[in-house]
């Protein structure tokens, strides 16, 4: 095969000064209309990776709203409906006129054929995974692409009959109509997904719809990202004091690093000791954020509060709320003390704002409940400053990077919000949350040892509160368990337990049983999510 072509841009430059992005004018972007495909994330990542912004909107918006300045082309994303369904998400018709270029895929292919007077049908059997790619025709879409590839599928319907003026530009053996086009409105639709990594030479089919079709330039890069966004947040915060949660985990400290960059000492960082942090916890934040990084760090030491109200509750859901309304509390407390406080700063990132704008529709918001502390700024009644809701994971810790944060914290395992409250099944106390910090502390630093840290997607020890025999010196023991859990993700949503090898679980056990005196036994979760979590809470 042959390699691929040369339309391909640089993905977005992280270093670097080269800040002459659209100051003064909208930033260029393609918006992405999400008819509920588990793909729509994907899409956004492929585009941006080729240094063009891309934003995900919802399916009923008008065209008018799309055709703002800047737009430089629309994206139909798949979905699970199917379109002669009642109920099923139609687009406005008018987007069509708008003179700007379209690519659907997959429903959007199919919801563009049926707008425009094409036919879908249900086909005979649908077409799913791997799938053998013909381009028949040449067209801007295809260019400098080899005639035959693999892409990806996944699809029930079909089209018939492509709408009038649409020519067919490939086929599979299965589907004739895999890409159609109306070169002349710029319209074009994929059956197969080219924003999955199965679909070899799915980039390239991207990288030619913005550059060749859409005319985009790539300019989005993130240090211009960053200083527009700290421009941004000087205008709008003036002369007022910000308050931030620091956790030490990753989205916090990116967004602080960036405030302070922008607006320096007017924010304060607070740092809470709930006591359910992990061993070296405060001495490490205060290092780091306080000494190292010259923020304004306020640690307050609350675990008196948080431990007295968590005394003898063992039913994890309780837990979480009682660590919630104390979070609040001290939150309230400390905004207090430092006089009006108006903002409030969150390092709320772009999954997080499309999951509860998805959930907005009479469901319940899951997964915000879960990462947030006890929803902060609801209650609050202060203006919320989320400088990394436009961004993505690997996005934020790209620009950690650009504002010089240690690799340790940017690529740290994700930590829970309760903290160690989930982790210590035996009755919270002072003592069992001792033996579970000590034993953590020991997983932690012999996978480090072991140069696997990175490659796991997070490791820690569990309190357990089985008592078993045991023998040490000759002496019976009768004493706690502790389980250790590894595990390799991509996303939290699935993991697998890591096969760590032989030598290092011995050495985490030996360890473990020898310093630690209230363990005398280690067991390894060899459990997958589902149907287990990572957590043990
Ligand atoms: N000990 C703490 N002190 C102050 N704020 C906290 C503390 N723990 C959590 N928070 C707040 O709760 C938010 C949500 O926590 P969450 O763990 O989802 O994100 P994070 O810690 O910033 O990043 P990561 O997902 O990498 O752990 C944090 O961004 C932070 O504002
Ligand atoms: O901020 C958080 N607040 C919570 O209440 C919480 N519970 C779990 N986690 C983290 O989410 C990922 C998936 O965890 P589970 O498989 O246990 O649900 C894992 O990375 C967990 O560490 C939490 N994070
Ligand atoms: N992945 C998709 O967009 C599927 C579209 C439609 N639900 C079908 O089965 O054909
Ligand atoms: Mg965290």
């Amino acid at each position: 095969m042959s390699p691929p072509p040369t339309a391909l841009a640089k993905t977005p430059e992280v270093e670097g000064s080269a800040t002459r992005a659209d100051e003064g004018e909208a930033e260029s972007r393609i918006v992405i209309l999400d008819f509920g495909s588990q793909y729509t994330q994907l899409i956004a990542r492929r585009i941006r990776e080729l240094g063009v912004f891309s934003e995900i909107v919802s399916p009923e918006t008008p065209a008018r709203a799309l055709a703002r300045p800047g737009v430089k082309g629309l994206v139909l994303s798949g979905g699970p409906s199917s379109v002669a369904q009642e109920g099923a998400p139609v687009p406005d018709p008018a987007l069509f006129t708008l003179g700007l270029p379209v690519l659907g895929i997959c429903y959007g292919l199919q919801v563009m054929t049926r707008l425009l007077g094409g036919e879908v049908e249900r086909a005979k059997s649908g077409e799913y995974g791997r799938a053998a790619l013909e381009w028949r025709a040449s067209s801007p879409l295809s260019a400098e692409l080899p005639s035959h590839s693999t892409v990806w599928n996944s699809h029930g319907d079909r089209v018939l009959q492509p709408p009038k003026g649409f020519v067919v530009l490939a086929r599979t053996q299965e589907e004739p109509h895999a890409a159609i086009a109306d070169p002349d409105r710029r319209l074009y639709g994929l059956q197969f997904h080219p924003e999955v990594t199965h679909t070899d030479l799915g980039k390239e089919i991207f990288a030619n719809f913005l550059f060749r079709i859409c005319h985009a330039p790539a300019s989005w890069k993130l240090s211009s990202f960053l200083d527009r966004s700290c421009a941004e947040i000087r205008a709008k915060v003036g002369g007022e004091q910000v308050i931030l949660g620091l956790s030490g985990g990753v989205d916090s400290s990116v967004a602080a690093a960036l405030l302070h960059r922008a607006i320096g000492d007017q924010l304060h960082c607070l740092f809470v000791d709930n006591g359910l942090l992990r061993q070296g916890e405060v001495e490490t934040v205060r290092h780091l954020f306080g000494e190292q990084m010259g923020f304004a760090l306020h640690v307050v030491d609350a675990s008196a509060r948080f431990l007295a109200k968590l005394r003898g509750v063992a039913d994890p859901e309780r837990k979480r709320k009682i660590i919630g309304r104390e979070f609040i509390h001290v939150f309230e407390e400390a905004a207090r003390k430092l006089g009006p406080v108006r903002f409030l700063a969150q390092g709320t990132l772009y999954p997080d704002c499309i999951e509860s704008a998805a959930a907005g529709h009479g469901r319940p918001a899951v997964i915000k409940s879960h990462h947030n502390v006890g929803g902060l700024p609801k209650r609050m009644k202060m203006h919320l400053i989320e400088p990394l809701r436009l961004l993505f994971k690997d996005e934020v810790r790209a620009l950690g990077e650009l504002l010089e944060l240690p690799r340790e914290i940017l690529f740290r395992h994700p930590f829970p919000g309760p903290g160690l409250a989930v982790r210590c099944l035996a009755p919270i106390n002072p003592h069992h949350l001792a033996l579970l910090r000590a034993a953590d502390a020991i997983v932690v630093e012999e996978i480090r040892r072991a140069g696997l840290y990175e490659e796991v997607w997070q490791a820690f020890a569990v309190l357990l509160p089985a008592r078993s025999v045991g023998v040490m010196g000759d002496a019976r023991t009768y004493e706690l368990t502790a389980a250790v859990r590894a595990v390799q993700s991509v996303d939290g949503m699935t993991a697998d337990w890591a096969r760590l090898p032989g030598e290092v679980l011995s050495r985490i056990s030996n360890r473990i049983i020898q310093e630690v005196r209230g363990i005398n036994r280690v067991v390894y979760d060899i459990s997958s999510k589902p149907p287990a979590t990572i957590e043990w809470e």
